[in-house]
This record gives C-alpha cells, sequence and structure tokens, in this order.
C-alpha cells in the first residue's frame, strides 16, 4: 500500500505507561493517558481515539472511559524510547531517525557560574534564579522584581533547557531573542550541551495577573546528523511542519513550517494541510498538553484539552482519503498524576488509520520510535533510515 500524503500528529507528552526502562529515570509507576482516565472516573470521553483502538493497546488495563473496541479502525500499539534522554528533542529526532546517544547537558543545580557571567556581559543585565522552577511560579515570585530592576530571569528543569523569562514591556521581545541566540551559541559543545534555550516573555500589570505569551521561542540544538526529514526533502517531497516542529529540527528537512498559538490552532492547520494537494508529509506537534497540563501537574486541564483535540480529529478524520494515512503519537510522556513536575519515561501510544483501511489490527511494541521515520520513508521509497523498522507492510 502506499500514500501519497502522510499526516504525523505528535501529542506532546502523551505517554501510555511506565516503559520498560522507567526505573533508570525513577519513573516507575508514572502512566500518562491511565491517570488522567483515573482522574476523570469514567468521563474521559474521547469516542475518535477510542474507534482507532487507543485502549486496545492495553485491553488488560483499559483506560477509563475509553473502551476496548471490537472492531478498531484503526492500527494501534505503542513504541519503546531508546534515547537517553525523555525530552522533546529525543522524542522527536528519534521518531525522525535520530535517536540521542549522547546524554543532553543537565543543570539540576544552575549554571556555572562562567556561564551566567558571559550572558550578564552580552545583555549588560544581572542574572537572577539560576536554578530548577516552574515557569508560572517563577514570573509569579520574581517577575514583579524584574519589573521594577531590569534583570534577567534565568532558570531550567529535568530538562536540558535553558529559559529565560522577560515580561514584554521591560525587556523587548526582539532584545530577548537576541540575548537567547547568544547563549544558544555558547552552549553548543560540551560541558554545556544544552537541548534548548527558550525565549519565555509574559505580560500584566502584577504577580496575580502575569500570563506568558505565545512568543514563545525555542532555541534548538541543531539536529547532529541526517533525519527522516531531510531525506524526505531531498527526495523532492513536501515536508510540512505544524507548531514546535520547525523548531525541534531547527528548520532542517522543511520546505513549509508555521507556528502555531494553540492545540486547537495546531489542529486547524492540520485540518487546512489536508485540504491542500501535496505530496509528502504533513507533520504537527500539539505542546499544550506538555506546557499547560502535564508540567503543570493539571489532570483536569489534560482531560479537558485530549477531549478537544479528540473532537477535532474527528474533523480531520471525516476529510481525509483513501491515499492518505494518519500517524498519531507522542513524544515522552508527562503524567499529570505523578510526583514532580517533569516529563517521565513512558511508552507512546501509536494509532495510525487511513480510510482504506478495513479493521484494524495491532502493532505490538515497537522497539524504537524510529518505526514512525522508517514507515514514512517506506512509503515513499526513500532509504536512509537505519534505525527503525517499517510497519508500512502491516497495513491493508
Ligand atoms: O515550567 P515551564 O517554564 O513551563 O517549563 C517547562 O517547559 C520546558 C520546555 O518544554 C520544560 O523543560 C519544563 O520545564
Ligand atoms: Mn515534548
Ligand atoms: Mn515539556
Amino acid at each position: 500500500m502506499a500514500f501519497k500524503r502522510v499526516f504525523g500528529i505528535v501529542i506532546d507528552s502523551v505517554g501510555i505507561g511506565e516503559a520498560s526502562d522507567a526505573n533508570k529515570f525513577d519513573d516507575v509507576g508514572a502512566d500518562t493517558l491511565g491517570h488522567i482516565g483515573e482522574f476523570y472516573k469514567g468521563k474521559l470521553s474521547l469516542p475518535n481515539m477510542e474507534k482507532l483502538g487507543l485502549s486496545n493497546i492495553r485491553p488488560d488495563n483499559p483506560i477509563e472511559g475509553v473502551a476496548v473496541v471490537d472492531q478498531p479502525i484503526g492500527y494501534f500499539g505503542k513504541m519503546h524510547e531508546i534515547s537517553v534522554g525523555k525530552d522533546s528533542m529525543d522524542g522527536h529526532w528519534e521518531m525522525m531517525g535520530l535517536p540521542v546517544t549522547e546524554p543532553l547537558g543537565f543543570f539540576p543545580h544552575g549554571f556555572p557560574a562562567e556561564l551566567i557571567e558571559k550572558i550578564e556581559q552580552f545583555s549588560g543585565r544581572h542574572v537572577i534564579v539560576n536554578k530548577p522552577y516552574s515557569g508560572t511560579d517563577v514570573i509569579h515570585d520574581y517577575g514583579e522584581h524584574q519589573m521594577a530592576t531590569g534583570d534577567l530571569i534565568v532558570y531550567t528543569s529535568g530538562d536540558s533547557v535553558l529559559q529565560i523569562a522577560a515580561h514584554e514591556d521591560v525587556i523587548p521581545l526582539e532584545e530577548l531573542y537576541k540575548i537567547c541566540e547568544y547563549a544558544r551559541s555558547i552552549t553548543i559543545d560540551k560541558p554545556y550541551r544544552i537541548g534548548r534555550i527558550i525565549a519565555r516573555p509574559y505580560v500584566g500589570p502584577d504577580k496575580d495577573h502575569f500570563t506568558r505569551t505565545s512568543n514563545r521561542h525555542d532555541f534548538a540544538l541543531e539536529p547532529t546528523g541526517e533525519t527522516d526529514l531531510d531525506r524526505l526533502k531531498a527526495a523532492g517531497l513536501d515536508v510540512l511542519a505544524v507548531g514546535k516542529i520547525n523548531d525541534i529540527f531547527s528548520g532542517h528537512g522543511i520546505t513549509e513550517g508555521v507556528h502555531t498559538t494553540s492545540n486547537e490552532d495546531g489542529m486547524n492547520h492540520t485540518i487546512a494541510n489536508a485540504q491542500k494537494d501535496f505530496k509528502g508529509f504533513s507533520f504537527t506537534n500539539l505542546v499544550d498538553f506538555d506546557a499547560m497540563y502535564g508540567h503543570r501537574r493539571n489532570p483536569e486541564g489534560y482531560g479537558q484539552a485530549l477531549m478537544a483535540f479528540d473532537k477535532q480529529l474527528g474533523d480531520l478524520l471525516a476529510i481525509l482519503q483513501d491515499d492518505d494515512l494518519l500517524i498519531i503519537t507522542a513524544d515522552h510522556g508527562n503524567d499529570p498524576g505523578f510526583r514532580g513536575t517533569d516529563h517521565t519515561r513512558e511508552y507512546v501510544p501509536l494509532l495510525v488509520y487511513s480510510p482504506s483501511f478495513e479493521v484494524g489490527e495491532s502493532l505490538g511494541i515497537r522497539r524504537t520510535y524510529g518505526d514512525f521515520g522508517a514507515t514514512v520513508l517506506d512509503n515513499f521509497n526513500v532509504s536512509g533510515n537505519t534505525v527503525g523498522t517499517s510497519f508500512l507492510s502491516e497495513l491493508k
């Protein structure tokens, strides 16, 4: 079977239970979808993902509210991560055939003085905080100080990130981006090798009314080698990126990239792609699940976001054509019912659909997220992915 268009949607952080190596990450017991289902006590309604076979992925322990269906319309399974980390870059690069084998720099006690001093010198601003912090708490606790002094709020998390929060009226966006670009340029190599420098602009009059804006910008490390996106682009196919994808791959291998302001906007752009005539791969990331609910440990909001996504998914399913293939997966977990506020090492769901399918079957447990990219390449007869195993021939 060969498809003219493949749509990939990454529902960021929607894990489906502890991975076999969760113990190495202190994540035993993490279960993003399972715990959201438990929180909703049967009221988590995801009819479209249900009929694709979401709970069929784990029939012995179905997600509460999501039935195991007799005749799923999609193929279903779960994928294991082989990258050394559990951040978005590890997940997405691995999906596209480039697992991360060297750990990215991680600074649980803050960044070394040498680095902070360089940022201070470049920006002419004093740096405060410099430790792991929740991004909403950090502006609540230090935003007013920043408004009074113009100091830079630098913080990190359990991921390989250096984040700079800046009130848009105090440190103009353009200046913030310049500082982030500078920080990016000096943290590429070891000992830093920081996955992402993230600009975190916010607005508001006082600490109880600060809100972060969609002017967030991620300055990621460039992919360390060729990815399946590069391979598709080089083969003359269209590669349409929606949301954070463009940042995660630093624009490499993408023929057309659009930024989004929310999950809803991301799905609208995906649906708009489905209404376009193209040949190739449309690749979407929906980050709200992670940024707004997973890291905030908010199972109620996470469930609402899943239900809203499922609704829009229905609109997308309705317009897909027989020669379209849809692949839904995630890049890591971020269980809102788990301790801490960081990502969790989990299996990710794999749901695969085309209107041309008769009835779906299990794709089992995939050894690596790389099977996703391998399948896309296989479909377009493009070679180069040596990491994953295509499941194209299993689709009937
Ligand atoms: O707490 P906030 O600022 O949302 O940061 C979160 O966003 C970062 C990037 O996804 C994560 O590493 C996590 O720390
Ligand atoms: Mn992510
Ligand atoms: Mn995250």
